[in-house]
């Protein structure tokens, strides 16, 4: 059984009484530990399926499936990394963190064991310098980590990360990056995450699942990324499997799947 099942998922929007198909029959299954990349151009419904997994939106057919159980709402099961950081900017770094940490182990952690699991996931990310400062006072690669902080704190079975680097420069991206690899090696989190950027998801992720254009977006191909873990990009410089994988995504990306947009 797989541990998280995208089963025949399809949603249509209604908006000024048009209906509009975004997705149509998205199947994907994914291991436990799996480090899953969504890509496909702009527009195509990526954040659709990763809200739908988060169960803030629900589709019009089929249903996503948890370790057997069908997701039926939100919950700290599945915590969300968005791209623009979404830190309370009243609380300190710390209080952010520990608002999340305080929701899912309140009469399970005692008061002194929820701070000590706050600071810990803090360092996790190295931001426990920074704990009592307010999010204004750092950058927005910090405020990312915080939020990723905030995520792994709530233990929860996937993390979903729908761009989270999008918005950092090149050099904070990279950065981060290497520190949700060496989170992931550590803690074998389940992960999916969405991005646009082809060097992006060959690096971090076990497999990338390409997506069509829409409307009617649906999975056109699923690549396995056989690079051995731990991954350092300046040794996979000029590496053939490195090097395949990237020449798929951008073969699928921009000779079979254009953007209607480049398409004209
Ligand atoms: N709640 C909604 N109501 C109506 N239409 C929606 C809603 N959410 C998304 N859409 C539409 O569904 C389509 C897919 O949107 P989605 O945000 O999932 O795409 P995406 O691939 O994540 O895009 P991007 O890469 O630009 O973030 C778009 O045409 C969008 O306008």
């Amino acid at each position: 059984m797989a541990y998280l099942k995208i089963d025949h998922v399809g949603i249509a929007f209604q908006r000024a009484g048009a209906s509009t198909e975004v997705l149509r029959d998205v199947n994907l299954s994914i291991d436990k530990g799996e480090y899953v990349s969504i890509i496909g151009h702009s527009g195509c419904g990526k954040s659709t399926v990763l809200n739908i997994v988060a169960g803030l939106l629900e589709p019009s057919q089929g249903g996503v499936l948890l370790e057997g159980r069908a997701v039926s709402g939100p919950g700290p099961d599945r915590a969300v990394v968005f791209q623009n950081h979404s830190l309370l900017p009243w609380l300190t770094v710390r209080e952010n963190v520990e608002l999340a940490v305080n929701k899912v182990f309140r009469g399970k952690k005692s008061k002194a064991e929820r701070r000590d699991w706050t600071r810990h996931n803090l360092e996790l990310v190295h931001m426990a310098h920074a704990e009592n400062k307010r999010p204004h006072e750092i950058s927005g690669g910090m405020k990312q980590r915080v939020g990723i902080a905030r995520a792994l704190a709530m233990e929860p079975k996937i993390l979903l990360l729908d761009e989270p680097f999008g918005a950092l420069d090149a050099l904070t991206r990279a950065h981060l990056q290497d520190q949700v690899m060496e989170i992931h090696g550590r803690l074998g989190n389940t992960i999916i995450m969405i991005t646009h950027d082809v060097d992006e998801a060959v690096l971090l992720s076990d497999r990338i699942v390409m997506m069509t254009n829409g409307p009617a977006a649906t999975i056109g191909e699923d690549l396995r990324v056989d690079l051995e873990r731990p991954r350092r990009r300046l040794e996979l410089v000029g590496n053939p499997t490195y090097n395949d994988a990237r020449a798929a995504v951008l073969e699928f990306l921009y000779a079979r799947h254009r953007a209607p947009t480049l398409a004209a």
